[in-house]
């Protein structure tokens, strides 16, 4: 049985470095989920028919990491049939062996609830804003609106809103550099490996 970690939590809390660490560490497939709803807004036109026809290739698009993408995701990411229409990708990606870490908002909840390891990363807001802003050599103020609009819409949403599964672990990365966060992550897998 394939082993999957889920990582779910807001926007530039650190789960997609924390999902690369793993993956590394262990020799796990990785998938940042949050790309799948970018590539999704950034496609304009009737997002349910672009959820539908999405191909691992539209993934490589390099305008998806901006903030206007992020933006469009979340708007798009509240259409039942746009996550519907997501499910089996996600699902036949978590089955990959020897295991699969995949990095989003509701992959403990939703996507894959039966997950050996359930990551819920989180960390103070401006620390979010000043991270994703030096990422993207953009202002922090205009972050940090941005960030908290997105958020507050992701848990908002009726259908696979963002919070953290009963049976995840928190991860509070605002004091923790990026070795130690990574390392903590670590030391979380091994123990349900054993
Ligand atoms: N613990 C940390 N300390 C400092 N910077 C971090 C930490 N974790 C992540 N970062 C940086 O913050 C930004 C957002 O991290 P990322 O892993 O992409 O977040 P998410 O996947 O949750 O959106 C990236 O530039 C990343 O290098
Ligand atoms: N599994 C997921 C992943 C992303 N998303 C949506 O896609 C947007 C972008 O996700 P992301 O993970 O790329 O965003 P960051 O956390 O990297 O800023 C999120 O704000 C959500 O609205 C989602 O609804 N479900």
């Amino acid at each position: 049985m394939p082993f999957t970690i889920a990582i779910d939590g807001p926007a530039a809390s650190g789960k997609g470095t924390i999902a690369r660490a793993l993956a590394e560490r262990f020799g796990f497939h990785h998938l940042d989920t949050g790309l799948l709803y970018r590539a999704v807004g950034a496609m304009g036109g009737d997002p349910i028919a672009a959820a539908q026809a999405l191909s691992a290739d539209d993934l490589a698009r390099p305008d998806l990491r901006s903030a206007e993408a992020g933006q469009a995701a979340s708007r798009v990411a509240t259409i039942p049939e746009v996550r519907a229409a997501l499910v089996d990708f996600q699902r036949r990606f978590a089955a990959r062996a020897p295991g699969a870490i995949l990095d989003g908002r509701d992959i403990g909840t939703v996507i894959c609830p039966q997950a050996a390891v359930k990551l819920f990363v989180v960390a103070a807001d401006l620390t979010r804003a000043r991270r994703r802003a030096a990422e993207l050599g953009t202002d922090v103020e205009e972050m940090l609106a941005q960030l908290r609009e997105r958020d507050s819409r992701d848990a908002a949403r009726t259908t696979a809103p963002l919070r953290p599964a009963e049976d995840a672990v928190t991860l509070d990365t605002t004091a923790m550099s990026i070795e130690d966060a990574a390392a903590a992550a670590v030391r979380i897998v091994q123990s349900r490996l054993s």
